[in-house]
């Protein structure tokens, strides 16, 4: 099996920890030295469309976007909606009647909207379901979206845009948020210091946390 695109995760697979927003440097370094070797790298993160088109561009990586938690598609100048959007007011009502800070991303989204903090309670899960609306937390933020919601839906119109068969594919990450992605790719990676039920569905669980795991597997990849 020949690794052709790695999926990644930006917030705490990517930065120097989990709760950092600061990016490992040398983690870009091993995944542009990927991408010399041909091997398309694809941000898929709960972040919104322009903070990660835009880190994208200037990384100078290939293998498209997955934004808004799966809920937005982007390659080669196309923009590929995967879920429902959600009317302003919904997210309002969410927002009052949990007493939850938005993110600041949250006027640049239109399906999947970020709260602090990232904790789900019981009766968020009802209203959601009352909603129709999808619920999940990255532990670092709170996501509800429009239907279908979550990584998966992503990772699969953008694996179907590439034409690329999923065992071809790598996928590492640290939260909840990124189980749906690794189950979906050939090759399955959860950093040292990912959530315990990330690393049960991970068929490998790296020695190194965040960044500097990235670049552990970079660098055995690299080195076959
Ligand atoms: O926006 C978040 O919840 C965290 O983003 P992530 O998907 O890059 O970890
Ligand atoms: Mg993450």
């Amino acid at each position: 099996m020949k690794v052709r695109v790695i999926l990644t995760d930006l917030d705490g697979t990517l930065t120097e920890d989990r709760g950092s927003y600061l990016l490992n440097l040398e983690a870009i370094e091993a995944l542009r030295k990927a991408e010399a070797k041909g091997i398309k790298v694809a941000l898929v993160s709960g972040n919104s469309y322009p903070v990660l088109r835009g880190l994208y561009n200037y990384l100078g990586f290939s293998g498209g976007v997955v934004a808004e938690n799966g809920c937005l598609v982007y390659y080669q100048g196309n923009i590929f909606p995967v879920c429902t959007p959600l009317p302003k007011v919904l997210v309002e009502e969410f927002r009052d009647k949990f007493k939850l800070k938005e993110s600041w991303q949250n006027e640049y989204r239109r399906y999947d909207f970020g709260f602090t903090p990232p904790v789900i309670t019981d009766d968020m899960r009802k209203w959601a379901e009352e909603k129709g609306v999808s619920i999940q937390s990255s532990g670092y933020a709170l996501h509800i979206s429009g239907r279908p919601g979550g990584k998966g839906a992503g990772v699969k119109k953008l694996l179907n845009v590439l034409g690329v068969k999923s065992e071809d594919v790598a996928a590492i990450g640290d939260s909840a948020t990124d189980i749906e992605m690794l189950e979906i790719a050939g090759v399955r990676v959860a950093v040292a210091n990912a959530d315990e039920n990330l690393k049960r569905v991970a068929n490998f669980t790296l020695k190194l946390k965040s960044g500097d795991g990235v670049k552990e597997f970079i660098d055995s990849l690299t080195r076959e």
